[in-house]
């Protein structure tokens, strides 16, 4: 799969904060970096130094008297020893300052990570997963090479070009001077100028790139529906008309790079001729030597070589700014449930769950749950039932804090969940969620991830619980087989069995269990409803289901419909009431 290149916005402008944001990351090593700098300035004298090198060779060799010949050996050796110095120690600088970045891009990286990782539920449900992978990644290689081209690029070839502007001056007249600086003036405008304009293309080039990567990936994805319909013949089609996008795009990029790189080739053609133009006819007027004219060449040679590069580095260093300030972005975003770091740790002496007139909606115009009290008791084991879109696992969501409620006060043994610590109360509640989504790792490690502290032998009971070991038995690698992508190597029955191990290995005060046995068979249910029914006696168990007939023993059951508690009781209870339990439980006798 092609990667699309980074591509800055309209309004990019080079942005002095973003540096100010990365440099205390530099810090750490900053002998490395002073003598990273010594380094540059070594190397960059070295070059400043070449061309007079050049230039005495050049002069000794046209005096041609035997006694300089000795001398001549000499400068030669000399012009080698300068190359090989200026190579070394920018090699050098390179890799002393190379720890440098990339200590940087670590703890940049991890800042973020670690930020996003305390983010709320609905911060990562509006963003797309590969998106914000995608913005980490281009911030962090940005900073690399605003590092790399910025500070050992752009930097060190202006002073080198005011160096060499004030040398050729003092030596030779101010008008090679001026050539440079006027050439060196025309060149940087015509470069931002025309790379202003190519960007429209740039970007049609790298949105179309997107457009056939995001078909292609989309099209492999779902490979199964595809074949199911026999549409292979219409995705390649699909695909080739994104491509064609794209192949049209990168040719008028092309064009215009064209027209940059001739444009530029222009401006040093112009100016190389005249300076060379100046010094033959300074040469002929004996004002110069041959060994001048060599050093003049010499010196522009080394000026316009790495001005060839500034239309991409200009390119890319913008794109890079503007990467690195949309990923520093994600740290300015502010999760809307706090943790409560300093709030107080939940003490489950018995687990007990109130409800008390709830009110909550993911939107604002749109309620979920409205004015909604339920009480569980501490220990029992209760059933959570009603319509599709009722709010039931919303219960579950605004229990664990992925949102917090609009009003109204949850509690667990009278303490409002809102004031406490974020990750003691979610250490009490063992989850096994509605879709079950597993990384892309062992199952012994999917359900180690439970409780990271388990041994071996617990994660195997936690297995044999949840009616796995015939399963894994079967398998050639056992527990050491890796689930696939997002656990899609798995049945999703299986998969719901190791979501089930896992949550029993966590072994919480509160287990809650949403649809946890929709995708089992009538034989893994009624072993799964066993474990459930153990697990329960030493804990409170919630269980959210649609078949009713696996809570008919529920201790309590909860009927909700449109975010409202409109029944509660026990099996029995609410068939005699004969309202909206007992309509459902007739439908699915039936
Ligand atoms: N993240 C979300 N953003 C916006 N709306 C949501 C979100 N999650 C759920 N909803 C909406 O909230 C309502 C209640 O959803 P919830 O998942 O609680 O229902 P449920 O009773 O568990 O349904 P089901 O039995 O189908 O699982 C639904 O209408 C759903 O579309």
């Amino acid at each position: 799969m092609r990667r699309g290149f980074s591509v800055p916005n309209e309004n990019d402008s080079f942005n002095i904060r973003v540096f100010k944001q990365v440099v205390p990351y530099l810090l750490e090593f900053r002998t490395r970096i002073i003598v990273a700098f010594g380094c540059l300035v070594l190397a960059k004298l070295a070059s400043v130094y070449l061309p007079f090198v050049l230039k005495y060779t050049v002069d000794t060799l046209d005096q041609q008297q035997s006694v300089v010949l000795l001398g001549t050996i000499g400068l030669i050796a000399a012009y080698g020893v300068l190359r090989l110095a200026n190579v070394v120690l920018s090699e050098l600088r390179d890799m002393l300052f190379g720890r440098v970045t990339e200590r940087a891009m670590r703890r940049i990286s991890m800042k973020v990570f670690s930020h996003l990782q305390h983010l709320d539920l609905k911060f990562h449900l509006d963003r797309k997963t590969g998106g914000l992978a995608r913005d980490i990644e281009r911030g962090v290689s940005g900073i690399s090479f605003v590092m790399r081209f910025f500070v050992f690029n752009i930097g060190p070839t202006l002073i080198e070009l005011m160096l060499v502007i004030g040398i050729l001056t003092s030596k030779y007249g101010a008008k090679y001077g001026l050539v440079i600086a006027a050439s060196v003036v025309v060149y940087i405008t015509f470069t931002v100028y025309v790379t202003n304009w190519r960007l429209k293309f740039i970007r049609e080039a790298n949105m179309a790139d997107n457009r056939s990567n995001t078909r292609a990936v989309d099209s492999l994805l779902n490979f199964e529906t595809v074949k199911y319909f026999n549409n292979e013949d219409h995705e390649i089609k699909e695909y080739d008309v994104e491509l064609a996008a794209w192949e049209k795009a990168r040719r008028k990029n092309r064009l215009s790079l064209f027209a940059l790189n001739g444009g530029q080739a222009l401006v040093i053609a112009t100016a190389m001729t005249s300076m060379l133009l100046f010094a033959a006819l300074d040469v002929e007027a004996g004002a110069m030597t041959l060994g001048d004219f060599v050093l003049v060449n010499a010196f522009m040679m080394q000026i316009f070589m790495p001005l060839n590069f500034l239309g991409f580095v200009y390119r890319e260093i913008k794109g890079s700014l503007t990467n690195i300030e949309n990923m520093f972005d994600l740290l300015k975003v502010e999760t809307s449930v706090s943790r409560n770091a300093d709030g107080k740790r939940l003490d489950v002496s018995h687990g007990a769950i109130a409800f008390e007139n709830v009110t909550f909606g993911y939107a604002k115009e749109r309620t979920i749950l409205n004015n909604l009290s339920l009480n569980i008791k501490a220990g029992s084991k209760v059933a959570i039932v009603g319509p599709s879109g009722s709010g039931k696992s919303t219960l579950t969501k605004l229990l664990c804090r992925f949102y917090d409620v609009t009003n109204g006060e949850i509690k667990i043994d009278e303490q409002p969940i809102s004031q406490l610590e974020l990750d003691s109360l979610r250490k009490v509640i063992a989850v096994v969620p509605q879709d079950t989504v597993l990384f892309n790792a062992s199952i012994f490690d999917n359900i180690h991830y439970g409780n990271l502290a388990a041994t071996k032998e617990q994660v195997i009971a936690a297995s044999e619980a949840a009616n796995l070991k015939t399963f894994v038995e079967s398998l050639k690698e056992g527990f050491d087989t890796h689930v696939g992508e997002r656990g899609l190597k798995l049945s999703g029955g299986e998969k719901q069995r190791v979501a089930i191990a896992r949550a029993l290995l966590k072994d919480s005060p509160i287990m809650i269990f949403d649809e946890a046995t929709s995708a089992l068979d009538s034989h893994n249910e009624e072993a799964i409803m066993r474990t459930i029914k153990q697990v329960a006696r030493h804990h409170t168990a919630i269980m959210i289901a649609h078949r009713l007939s696996t809570v008919t023993d529920a201790d309590h059951i909860f009927y909700l419909e449109q975010g409202q508690l409109v029944e509660e009781g026990t099996h029995q209870q609410l068939l005699e009431k004969n309202g909206h339990y007992a309509a459902l439980w007739r439908s699915q006798s039936q």
